[in-house]
């Protein structure tokens, strides 16, 4: 049965929620008296629709269903979880929570996205305080996987089953194991605002340059190893300990005003705005989001290809999603060997589009190459077998782009084989967006040994899969295109 979120408060972060909560299969139902709450969940669903899907290799679930309601009760009641993300005041999330409880399932998870306020603090005055747990997301709350769950004594027992329902929706839940204020991520996010308020106040630096200094060096170190592992490398073949050795007095030299708030006077926060639009006005706050959205999915899918960090996380859901889906990992997970095989079935992701809005030339390859591993693998030509010696190389490939597609769009790769006998394996794939056919591809491979680096025959473990359904697939008839020479139509 498809589960149902409720989205107490739909702006920034509620947005983003239920983008992801949408994305991810669940019904959401969105309770917020903006009358533009609907216009701007819609423009975040958007730039959520390109961005999400393709961070994967498998295909996310069917979206579910979006609604809008007017009374608090409609919004609530039959919702197993109710993320609140009203604005940052503890008055308002009380009375907020007190109304929520009143018409709730007791037994459904009441999340809050407060970037600061402990959860005990929350919790005062409730009805059942165990309902309720801080779960801090980051925005774009789509994209980013982190999520900081914070309990109290009163719910410890139910923090394991948030954490499991949360990363099933594709997020990384930290767990935090001592409730204080701001959490952990916003005390890091608060002592650099600080720095940075006062460079901009004492005129040493412009918001510009403040952001030069963060991405153009540190920040990307720190999107992918932290800071901890970004330091250890800094202290050299010594490590750590020796860091610490080198660098430990200056913690006690005039380098931060950590404590030391800036007054936010009209002025200094006029002198911040005026910056921060002579840096960015030129873009719209959509077109930001939507280059920010695009570099995250480049950044994201670079750290999933070397299994690292964030790309780690990503990496594990598809598992969960492929275990969802219909993408077989052997013969026997085939209903139906006659038929051509189904080696791709994912989104187009944002990186993979070029100056003319659609998918890149490069990109089909890519797709196709990871249909071809794909069946490598269906017919036992696993990490394991290649670990042991034996491979297939790519000897020729020809691409015919029949239709185009744009980033979001779910495309799918059928796989054909021509033939599967010797050293040979000849393969025909077609790409698809539903019916529409978009490009083929044909390839030849020749079985090697990783040894000689020389063709050889393939041991029977994929041999036998391998002809097996090549003989299926015998019956098929030979599709358009195949052999194909380059020439006019
Ligand atoms: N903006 C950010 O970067 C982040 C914010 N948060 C937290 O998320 C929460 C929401 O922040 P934002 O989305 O930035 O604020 P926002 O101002 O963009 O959105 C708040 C929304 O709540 C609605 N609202 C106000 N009273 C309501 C009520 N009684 N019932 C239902 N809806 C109501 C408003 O109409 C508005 O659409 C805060 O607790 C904040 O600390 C967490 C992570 C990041
Ligand atoms: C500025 N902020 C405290 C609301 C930031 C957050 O809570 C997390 C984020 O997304 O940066």
């Amino acid at each position: 049965m498809t589960q149902i979120a409720t989205i107490i408060g739909g702006g920034v972060i509620g947005g983003g929620w239920a983008a992801r909560f949408l994305l991810a299969g669940w019904d959401v139902r969105v309770f917020d008296p903006d009358p533009e709450a609907q216009r701007k969940i819609g423009e975040v669903l958007d730039n959520a629709r390109a961005a999400l899907p393709g961070l994967y290799d498998m295909p996310m679930p069917a979206e579910g269903a979006l609604s809008f309601h007017d009374r608090l009760e409609d919004a609530v009641q039959g919702a197993s979880w109710i993320q609140e993300s009203v604005p940052e005041r503890l008055d308002l999330k009380h009375r907020v929570y007190r109304d929520i409880q009143a018409v709730c399932d007791p037994a459904a998870v009441i999340g809050s996205s407060t970037s600061g306020f402990k959860p005990s603090q929350l919790q005062e005055g409730a009805t059942r305080a165990e309902q309720i747990v801080v779960c801090h997301p980051f925005n774009p709350v789509y994209l980013l996987p982190l999520i900081e769950v914070v309990g109290t004594p009163a719910n410890a027992q139910m923090v394991d089953g948030v954490a499991d329902t949360l990363r099933g929706i594709g997020m990384f839940p930290l767990l935090v194991r001592k409730e204080i204020d701001a959490h952990i991520a916003d005390r890091f996010l608060e002592a650099v605002w600080r720095e940075a308020l006062w460079l901009v106040k004492d005129d040493i630096a412009t918001t510009e340059e403040i952001d030069e200094a963060i991405r153009m060096g540190f920040g990307l170190r720190w999107a992918q190893m932290g800071l901890f592992e970004t330091f250890r490398i800094a202290g050299g073949e010594a490590g750590m300990r020796h860091f610490i050795d080198q660098f430990g007095p200056c913690l006690s030299w005039p380098w931060t005003r950590l404590m030391d708030v800036p007054e936010m006077t009209d002025a200094l926060a006029q002198k911040i705005a005026d910056q921060s639009d002579a840096q960015s006005g030129q873009h719209s706050i959509r077109e930001l989001e939507r280059h920010r959205d695009a570099n995250l999915v480049g950044m994201l899918r670079t750290l999933k290809a070397r299994d690292w960090g964030a790309g780690a996380v990503l990496k594990g859901h598809d598992k969960t999603l492929q275990a969802a889906g219909r993408i077989a990992d052997t013969l026997s997970d085939i209903a139906d060997p006659a038929r051509p095989v189904l080696t791709v079935d994912r989104a187009v992701p944002l990186d993979w589009t070029d100056y003319n809005g659609h998918m890149n030339e490069a990109r089909y390859l890519q797709a196709f190459g990871d249909a071809t591993d794909r069946l490598m693998q269906i017919v036992g030509c696993t990490p394991e077998y290649i670990a042991n010696g034996g491979s297939y190389f790519t000897a020729e490939t020809h691409i015919r782009h029949l239709d185009e597609v744009r980033a979001g769009a779910r495309i799918r790769i059928e796989t054909q084989v021509l033939s599967g006998a010797g050293k040979t394996m000849h393969l025909f794939h077609t790409m698809y967006e539903g019916d529409r056919a978009l490009a083929t591809g044909e390839h030849m491979l020749i079985h090697v040994s990783l040894e000689t680096r020389r063709a050889s025959v393939p041991a029977p473990q994929v041999a036998e899969p391998l002809a097996r359904l090549a003989k299926a697939h015998d019956s098929l008839p030979r599709p358009e295109g195949a052999g194909a020479a380059i020439g006019k139509r």
